[in-house]
């Protein structure tokens, strides 16, 4: 068997096309989504989703503002951006760009977000309203993943959901949106014992380890659906976590690295944020 290729790159674009119909809707009443990035530091591979997000914004006719601070900001300045941000009603969405040098508590700025602006679904207030299936930001990889499998009509309910990753920003709430649709959750980690007896029992394998060629054809069942979170940058070229060769022979789909899980991010993003846009102006 080969598998069917699922790119995320094709649904993004079709997705991107209908919500610029509702920017262009939103304008005529005087709503313009505006999303704010704020980055610290010129680390290349940072800088290239971020600038990667603000053409997504752009293209849509969104309006979105890129905030480059230095390296060595300290702390309670970016906290205090943060909060001129918070309170500026022209901003809908606020996303900074992890991970943050190490002068800063990443957790202390995730909670300074304000939770109706928090764009990226980071905030526990938003995680805990996942976590108890309220409406809420989802964060936006695990939410892409969830929409690209409804949409390659996989169905969710009663299956294995096997996931490599526990991080609070890709592994946990990918588990937490899966159970929520029905799913039987497994997660495996750095200290899983016998990785191999766990991914051949996967309907639905997740990988995001960030360990490029963790995963080939040897370590699913046939018929599985791979989808690749992994970015691994080797030899300069940009590869998931899964062999794709190998594994494309066992599975019934499978996603791509470049062109799959990453351009769903960043379509989720633009979501939250005209999401944003219209919650506070219904208030
Ligand atoms: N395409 C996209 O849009 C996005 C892609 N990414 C990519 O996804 C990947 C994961 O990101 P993130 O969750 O932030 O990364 P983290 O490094 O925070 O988490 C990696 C997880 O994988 C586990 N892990 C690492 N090595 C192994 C191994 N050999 N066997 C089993 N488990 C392992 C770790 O276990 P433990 O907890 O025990 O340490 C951890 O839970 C990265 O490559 C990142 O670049 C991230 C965000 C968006
Ligand atoms: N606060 C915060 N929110 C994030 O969502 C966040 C973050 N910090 N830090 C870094 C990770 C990583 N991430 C990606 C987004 C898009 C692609 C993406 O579009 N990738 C393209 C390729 C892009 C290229 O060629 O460089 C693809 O896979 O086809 C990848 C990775 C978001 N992240």
């Amino acid at each position: 068997m080969s598998a069917e290729i699922i790119y995320g790159k094709q649904l993004a674009e079709e997705l991107r096309q209908e919500m610029k119909e509702e920017v262009t809707e939103l304008s005529k009443q005087g709503v313009h989504p505006k999303l704010v990035v704020v980055i610290l530091g010129e680390d290349p591979a940072s800088m290239s989703y971020v600038k990667g997000k603000q053409r997504a914004s752009e293209k849509i006719g969104m309006d979105s503002e890129l905030m480059e601070l230095s390296e060595e900001t300290p702390e309670l300045e970016l906290l205090k951006i943060i909060n001129q941000l918070n309170n500026d009603e022209t901003v809908h969405g606020i996303l900074v760009q992890l991970p943050l040098p190490k002068q800063i508590d990443e957790q202390k700025v995730i909670e300074a977000i304000a939770p109706s602006k928090d764009v990226d679904g980071f905030h526990p207030s938003n995680v805990g309203r996942m976590m108890t299936g309220q409406e809420t930001f989802y964060p936006c990889t695990p939410y892409g993943i969830l929409v690209m499998l409804k949409r390659a009509n996989i169905d969710i309910e009663g299956k294995h959901v096997v996931i490599i990753g526990r991080s609070n920003l890709v592994g946990k709430p990918v588990g937490q949106l899966l159970l929520n649709e029905h799913a039987t959750v497994t997660h495996c980690h750095s200290r899983t014992k016998n990785l191999r007896e766990h991914t051949k029992q996967a309907d639905i394998l997740i990988v995001a380890a960030g360990k490029a060629d963790l995963i080939t054809g040897e370590d699913i069942s046939e018929g599985a659906v791979v989808i690749d979170v992994g970015v691994n940058r080797v030899d300069g070229k940009l590869t998931g976590d899964v062999d794709f060769e190998s594994a494309k022979e066992k599975s019934s789909h499978i996603t791509p690295v470049p062109k799959g899980v990453g351009p769903m991010t960043i379509t989720m993003l633009l979501h939250n944020t005209i999401k944003a846009a219209k919650w506070i102006h219904q208030k």
